[in-house]
């Protein structure tokens, strides 16, 4: 069993509990408030120029021009193809792309983004693939799995989001980060195969806050 399949296998609960959350749901069911989904929007687009820069920390942390390049590769998608959808998107919603960059994070936005920042410039290449890993997987799972149901792909709204994340392209390059964290994970000691199960859990759970912190809408305490 490789590293990825383990981690896959244990953590099913907590995993499954992303794809149950009401806003995935609402999504695929296409019942979802727009309003929670243009917040969601705004909040995913202040995560993604954080997520970026993890792609620019891998880049840096490579071990060899292959994997350098596959990260300059991700970092160059995210800002151009992942983070012009929410362009898009905000444009629909009238927002334009300065408001979209200047909105304030949320206390979870910025707790995940700084999590994951943190774990990626202290830690290991490993520990660096390690927290990105569920972004990246667990969005090509959701896709894929609100694709089947009939009619949402083609929703006047969600329809866009669940194109993209369950495309084969989405999902290569969540498959090219699975394979890297298998590798990178071969031969390691125990106690820091520990390490990355235990980031790897924690960026899975904050993808569920990311989901409860959009479907109420919350931001900082007035
Ligand atoms: C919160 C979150 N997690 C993951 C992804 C997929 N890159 C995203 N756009 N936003």
């Amino acid at each position: 069993m490789t590293f990825s399949e383990y981690l896959m296998e244990k953590l099913q609960p907590v995993w499954r509990k992303n794809h149950s959350h009401p806003f995935v749901r609402e999504m695929g069911s296409g019942e979802l408030e727009l309003a929670k989904f243009r917040f969601y929007m705004i909040q995913d687009y202040l995560y993604l120029i954080d997520y970026a820069k993890l792609f620019a920390l891998g880049a840096v942390k490579a071990g060899d021009l292959k994997t350098m390049g596959e990260f300059a590769g991700l970092l160059h998608s995210t800002m151009n193809e992942e983070m012009s959808l929410h362009r898009a998107y905000a444009a629909r919603f009238g927002i334009s792309e300065n408001e979209l960059e200047q909105a304030e994070p949320s206390p979870v936005t910025l707790a995940y983004t700084h999590y994951m920042l943190h774990a990626a410039q202290n830690g290991s290449l490993a520990e660096l693939v390690a927290a990105l890993l569920p972004c990246m997987w667990s969005y090509w799972e959701i896709g894929k799995e609100l694709a089947r149901i009939p009619g949402a792909a083609d929703h006047e709204y969600y329809g866009e989001w669940i194109r993209m994340y369950s495309s084969e392209e989405f999902g290569s390059l969540a498959k090219w980060c699975i394979g890297l964290l298998d590798q990178l994970a071969e031969g390691k000691p125990q106690r820091e195969l520990d390490r990355l199960e235990e980031i790897f859990l924690h960026t899975t759970q904050f993808e569920y806050l990311f989901w409860d912190m959009a479907y109420r809408e919350e931001l900082w305490p007035e």
